[in-house]
């Protein structure tokens, strides 16, 4: 039989399928952060129970936690609190904690695969709904909830439905400028957010092989935003140049071992998706999205649209509402769009390979009067591989802060956030009322607009910027 990757993964995975239950999976690994945990910890002591395997697991603190002036204790007590909670529970129960003080913290979508602690054909769950970042391996990666947090500590598995399958493909080449946010954007703008519901997605195509593995990671991690229960991108050569070597990938023989298996995961010739979605990486051009869902965006020499344009009620008034709190009137030119802040981060767009091409385009540059602009990297790693290669100094020289690794202002959690009115060019992945601070207005972009954009004080089209 042919088999799409999605259905070898769960079918190597399903421990019991009983008349009447959810089917009830393996999971392989278990991330953490200190938001989502502290309850599935205390349900876990109220019933005596212990985690089933610590090594499975692999925790961080990135959610509320500062990117300045570490050295400091956290002066929001409910933040300190949660990383202090975090702390005991991971050494209570002899958890790999990448604490504040520890070189490998960040984010955890970004830690995690600069580790090596997700391969091919893995099960990995998180109390996140990121953890679709990690089917850029080929893993099934997917967010779960705190109770299901607590059954996979104790049992090592999770009653999980089966999804339907959906290709999205992704044909020819990325012009020029257009990068892995771009698709992810261009997907969720012509699927809806809804688009994936009940889906797997797995994107193939000539443009997916060509993207490095941070734009795999950029593209998965917004699987969710297009509704999907988990993004896939098939392993190939990259995935294993990338994994090879680090500290959580087979070593020796079990290296052979474990290529073998994963060599087998793609998905069969004549494999039947439920759903095909295609698109020409061609028409891609660099995003914007100019409302309040992450499906509202248009290529940057596109306008704002007008609720008219919809053919639909639902899309005429989801419109009108995000116009008036987005202060955007329909017509106007993308590039007329005025900034107060830029924000290039989180673990969609945090990754080294983000900086570098921001660097690039902010070298020489100034940030335009009266804006903000910081650059929070994904992690240590990221911050000092930049460091390394200098581009802190070039932020920096522009007029950019240069701040310490966490989720920051893509959920404005640890006081890193816009005010009401002020608006922000984002390289984060989600645009919800009130999601980077309370009446702030957040447009998403890829890194390199963003930089572009801290440049001109407003929205430009990259591609002919400079
Ligand atoms: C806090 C956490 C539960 C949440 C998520 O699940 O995604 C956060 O990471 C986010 O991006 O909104
Ligand atoms: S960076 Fe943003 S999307 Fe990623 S885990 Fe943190 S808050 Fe969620």
């Amino acid at each position: 039989m042919n088999l799409t990757m999605y259905e070898k993964i769960w079918d190597s995975h399903l421990v019991v399928e009983a008349e009447g239950q959810a089917p009830l999976i393996y999971v392989d690994r278990h991330l953490m952060h200190e938001v989502t945990s502290p309850q599935a910890f205390e349900g876990l002591r109220m019933t005596n129970r212990k985690v089933r395997n610590p090594h499975s697991i692999l925790a961080t603190m990135d959610h509320c936690v500062p990117t300045k002036d570490r050295h400091l204790p956290i002066a929001d007590p409910i933040a300190r609190k949660q990383v202090e909670v975090m702390a005991e529970n991971c050494k209570d129960n002899g958890l790999n904690l990448y604490d504040l003080k520890n070189p490998n913290n960040g984010v955890i979508h970004v830690v995690v695969p600069e580790h090596g602690f997700v391969h091919p054909g893995m099960v990995v769950v998180c109390g996140d709904s990121h953890t679709a970042t990690h089917g850029a391996f080929g893993a099934l990666a997917f967010g779960i909830g705190t109770s299901e947090v607590e059954h996979v500590m104790a049992t090592q598995c999770l009653p999980q439905k089966k999804s339907k399958t959906m290709l999205v493909k992704i044909n020819g080449t990325l012009p020029k400028f257009s990068t892995a946010k771009d698709i992810a954007l261009a997907i969720i703008g012509k699927i809806g957010t809804a688009g994936g519901t009940g889906y797997v997605i797995e994107y193939a195509g000539e443009a997916i092989k060509d993207l490095t593995m941070e734009g795999r990671m950029t593209l998965c991690n917004m699987a969710i935003e297009a509704g999907a229960r988990a993004g896939l991108i098939a392993p190939d050569e990259k995935t294993y140049a990338y994994l090879q070597g680090k500290e959580f990938a087979p070593q020796g023989a079990a290296w052979g071992q474990a290529m073998a298996y994963w060599q087998s995961l793609p998905s069969d010739e004549g494999a039947q998706f439920d759903a095909v979605v295609e698109l020409a990486a061609a028409d891609i051009a660099p995003q914007v999205s100019w409302g309040t869902s992450p499906e509202q965006v248009i290529g940057v020499n596109g306008v704002v649209p007008s609720p008219e344009s919809f053919d639909n009620e639902g899309k005429r008034k989801a419109c009108e509402s995000a116009l008036a709190y987005m202060g955007l009137t329909p017509n106007t030119k993308i590039t007329d769009i005025p900034i107060d802040f830029v924000f290039i981060g989180s673990c969609t767009n945090g990754r080294i390979e983000d900086f570098r091409v921001a660097a690039e385009v902010a070298k020489g540059t100034k940030v335009a009067a009266g804006i903000t602009a910081i650059a929070v990297p994904g992690s240590y790693q990221v911050k000092h591989q930049a460091e390394q290669e200098g581009l802190d100094k070039i932020f920096i020289e522009a007029g950019w802060q240069w701040r310490d690794p966490g989720c920051s202002m893509c959920l404005a959690m640890n006081g890193d956030e816009l005010s009401k009115g002020q608006r922000c060019a984002s390289t984060s992945n989600r645009n919800f009322e009130g999601r980077q601070g309370k009446g702030g207005r957040t447009h998403l972009v890829s890194p390199a607009m963003a930089a572009a954009a801290a440049a001109a004080g407003h929205f430009v089209d990259i591609r002919n910027f400079g």
